[in-house]
């Protein structure tokens, strides 16, 4: 059944709630196939007082998980990988168990620890600790196995971001490139994402781009600007800089099937419940909207920026929705209507 309009009216109202509640700008941005709608709310730039724009680029967050996941996905297309393989075949000695397989990983069903629950307790102290750093993707695997699995391998869904630095060792281990040269020949060149980097340990966001900012925890101390970090206690597993109509290409070629086959598509979406309206497959949510349409997508949520990127399932309508703070959890759940709207059209 064809959709019903996209409620553009819905979405500026979304916007100028984030935007109430603390966001400087928020941004959505609707491929209605092929037709753009475009909703913009306040400030890329709370210094100049700039405009935010849906060409500003920003930082995706978890977003970057599924470019990781397809990556993988089109190395079992290639027969140079297998999902319920061990990770340990492909990287020896890697994780303390061998039941551990690239299904679990990819499905956030390992039960590997997620080390950033420690890194980010305190969400301003924390930031400005690794703001600059460089890790390997072994010292942040090392940071995880310090502490027991939450669950058995394949038990039970556990979100861990660790899962998806493993991710980007077998990558790297299997392509016998970066991450960096894997996103662009295989998804960022084909697709041309002409605003999708992995810049990956640079701080700088190139080109022209929203500024991000990080609420503290204190209610009513001042945004923290976090636009320029390395994002290396993410890389693969949150690292990707890009734009809302390179996240609507992305996602609606996925969801069309350009960029694996059919068979491995279907595998990524084998979903595994999460809570009443959301499930995860490898490396993509899926949201059930209260109109009954399902979209399929990911969230991202880094340092300074909440991005929702999702898609219908035949991919001929995506939205992005950004908003350039964080840690501020009434602009991640009103940017969630950003969904309904996009999808469900007027109320
Ligand atoms: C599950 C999520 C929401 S969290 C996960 C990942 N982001 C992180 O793990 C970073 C968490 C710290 C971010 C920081 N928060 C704190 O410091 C809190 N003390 C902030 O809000 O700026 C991402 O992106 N994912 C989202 C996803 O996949 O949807």
């Amino acid at each position: 059944a064809a959709l019903p309009a996209p409620d553009t009216a819905g979405l500026a109202a979304v916007l100028k709630s984030a935007v109430a509640q603390g966001a400087p700008g928020a941004l959505a941005r609707v491929d209605d196939r092929g037709r753009a709608h475009l909703v913009t709310r306040g400030v890329a730039d709370r210094a100049t007082g700039r405009a935010l724009s849906t060409d500003d680029r920003f930082r995706v967050g978890s977003v970057t998980k599924t470019f990781s996941a397809v990556v993988l996905l089109q190395l079992v297309d290639e027969h140079r990988l297998v999902l319920d393989a061990p990770v340990n075949r492909y990287l020896p000695g890697l994780l303390p168990d061998d039941r551990i397989t690239v299904r679990h990983v990819l499905g956030h069903r390992s039960g590997l620890y997620d080390y950033t629950n420690d890194m980010f307790a305190s969400s301003v102290s924390g930031f400005e600790a690794v703001r600059t750093k460089v890790f390997t993707y072994r010292q942040l695997v090392a940071l995880s196995l310090k502490k027991p699995r939450t669950n058995a391998p394949g038990a039970a869904y556990a979100y861990s971001n660790t899962n998806f630095v493993v991710a980007g060792l077998l990558i790297e281990k299997l392509t016998g490139q970066s991450v960096r040269t894997a996103y662009r020949n295989r998804i960022i060149e084909p697709l041309k994402l002409a605003d999708t980097f992995y810049v990956h340990p640079d701080t700088a966001i190139p080109g022209r781009y929203a500024r991000g900012y990080l609420t503290p925890d204190t209610a009513g101390a001042p945004l923290v600007d976090a636009t320029a970090q390395t994002v290396s206690w993410a890389q693969s597993a949150g690292a990707i800089i890009s734009s809302a109509r390179d996240l609507d290409v992305f996602y609606s070629a996925l969801l069309k099937g350009r960029l694996m086959s059919a068979a491995r598509l279907a595998e990524m979406e084998r979903f595994t419940p999460v809570n009443s309206t959301t499930a995860y497959g490898l490396g993509l949510r899926r949201r059930d909207l209260s109109c009954g349409v399902s979209v399929y997508g990911h969230t991202g949520a880094v340092q300074g920026y909440y991005t929702y990127a999702f898609g219908t399932k035949d991919g001929s309508r995506s939205l992005t929705a950004m908003a350039n703070t964080s840690n501020n959890g009434k602009v991640l759940d009103t940017l969630a209507g950003a969904l309904e709207s996009a999808f469900c059209g007027k109320r």
